[in-house]
């Protein structure tokens, strides 16, 4: 069977669209890998698999793989795509994408760009999670300059280092050493972060899962809640990331607001040797938990 894919991008983080919601697609880590490969696959940050919704208040259910063939639970640029997907395909502007770790409102602007309810973001160190009882706003994690992370959980986990200058920060060397830090049993997304104003932040992210990317809605909230929670800014800021930047709000119920663009580079058909059945045998992924919280 024919498999077609869209390929899309937020400000140059981009993902493989893949829609299981009519044909269902048993997805396995291997397959993740082979198409996101950028030599031998169609490449790509992240794989998205669009399924029918769990819940009756969703359009659909996103699940979100990276490039390794780990799954996260939040992916801040590829909801912002999905989202202005079903907005196209259903002619309204309220969208309602359902993830392992709840449902996230989206709104499509006038401008085309799109607003997501990304939801509270989680501050206690057992929703990181981290190895062991910290107070997130300082984490004893580190690597080199790399010292005193801020963290905070988005639906997967960030950890923000604040530096004087982003651009100065060896992030390919640093990255994957913080990725994998003991305190950090699921590894980790890593944040380095300059304050630019109290309402502008540099950041630039080595993601779990993928490496460095343009851009990370996810870690763009994470990185505003930090820079909040440590005094450096107010509650709303733009975060300026290599592809472009993201208006990020912390609003007082504790939910993050995130505001961007979305872009279709191209659609294709998956070959053969892509698809389940043709790679190596690995079990399918498993069946996603119940969403942790469900707003009403
Ligand atoms: N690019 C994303 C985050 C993708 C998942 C991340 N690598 C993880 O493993 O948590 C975003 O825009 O939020």
């Amino acid at each position: 069977m024919v498999r077609r894919f869209l390929k899309m991008h937020g400000l140059g983080n981009d993902f493989v669209v893949l829609d299981a919601r009519r044909d269902p697609l048993p997805l396995t880590p291997a397959v993740a890998r082979a198409i996101a490969d950028r030599r031998t696959g169609v490449g790509c940050d992240q794989l998205v698999l669009l399924e029918p919704p769990r819940h009756p208040a969703a359009d659909l259910f996103m699940r979100i793989l990276n490039p390794d063939g780990s799954e996260s639970g939040a992916c801040g640029n590829a909801t912002r795509c999905v989202a202005s997907l079903v907005a196209d395909g259903s002619g309204r502007a309220e969208v309602t994408v359902e993830t392992v770790t709840g449902l996230l409102r989206c709104r499509l602007r006038a401008d085309g760009s799109v607003t997501v309810d990304m939801g509270p973001a989680r501050l206690d160190w057992t929703q990181i999670p981290l190895a062991a009882a910290h107070d997130t706003l300082h984490v004893p994690a580190g690597a080199g300059p790399l010292q005193d992370a801020c963290c905070v959980g988005m639906g997967n986990p960030h950890a923000v280092f604040f530096v004087d200058d982003a651009e100065a920060v060896d992030l390919p060397s640093l990255g994957p050493v913080l990725e994998h830090h003991p305190l950090f049993p699921q590894r980790c997304n890593i944040e380095v972060a300059q304050v630019l104003a109290p309402d502008h932040i540099r950041m630039r992210v080595w993601e779990r899962g993928a490496g460095i990317t343009r851009a990370c809605g996810s870690g763009s909230c994470a990185t505003l809640v930090a820079a909040a929670r440590r005094g450096l800014t107010g509650r709303a800021a733009w975060i300026e990331l290599d592809g472009g930047r993201l208006w990020i709000e912390w609003h007082g119920d504790g939910h993050v607001l995130m505001t961007g663009p979305v872009a279709t580079a191209f659609t294709g058909e998956l070959s053969e040797a892509l698809l389940p059945g043709s790679l190596a045998a690995e079990p399918p992924l498993p069946e996603p938990p119940l969403p942790e919280t469900v707003p009403a």
